[in-house]
């Protein structure tokens, strides 16, 4: 099977140490992070202080494992297929946030809007570009059903996923 092997840049600061406290999604978060990006790669951060958003990507370092079917933290009715949903179990453990620039200081960008671990190994930093990145119509599959008040919280806690995998083992 193919494989990619990727560098890691650099890493991502944030205010959370547990995943289940952690917010779902940036777009539900205020919490502020640093990104620090290793010094070979500094040099990359030329002219990124002219954006106001950046994408973060990087690797889900503490998943084990993945399901193609997942409950999405945001709606935990029912199942879907893993590239339908944003959860980190995925075969290729990678997330997007999108966060404010609150500043870019020498190799550390802060930011507003985290929602990953600290510690998060970081694997590239690129500009929102309203230009190139918004849509004026579009359509979000089941998260069109949610009310974005429904979605700021977990609709589901691991509690909850234990007690029905022993339900229906008995
Ligand atoms: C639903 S994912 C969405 C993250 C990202 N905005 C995306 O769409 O790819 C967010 C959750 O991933 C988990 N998480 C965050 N950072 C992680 C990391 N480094 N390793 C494992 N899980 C992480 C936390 O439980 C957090 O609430």
């Amino acid at each position: 099977m193919e494989t990619a092997t990727y560098r890691v840049i650099g890493t991502i600061h944030s205010p959370f140490t547990d995943g289940d406290t952690t917010p779902i999604q940036s777009i539900f978060s205020e919490a502020e992070g640093t990104i620090e990006v290793s010094p070979g790669y500094a040099d990359g951060l030329e002219g990124l202080d002219g954006f106001s958003h950046i994408y973060l990507l990087y690797h889900f370092h503490r998943v084990n494992g993945f399901s193609l079917r997942q409950r999405p933290f945001a709606d935990g009715s029912k199942e879907r297929g893993i590239f339908a949903i944003r959860h980190c179990n995925r075969p290729n453990p990678i997330g997007i946030s999108l966060v404010e620039v609150i500043a870019v200081e020498g190799s550390t960008v802060r930011v507003r809007g985290i929602d990953v671990l600290d510690g998060t190994p970081l694997l590239d930093i690129k500009p929102y570009v309203r230009q190139f990145d918004h849509r004026d119509t579009v359509r979000s599959g089941w998260v069109d059903a949610r009310r974005i008040e429904e979605m700021k919280g977990r609709s589901f806690t691991p509690e909850d996923l234990r007690e029905d995998e022993e339900s229906s083992r008995t």
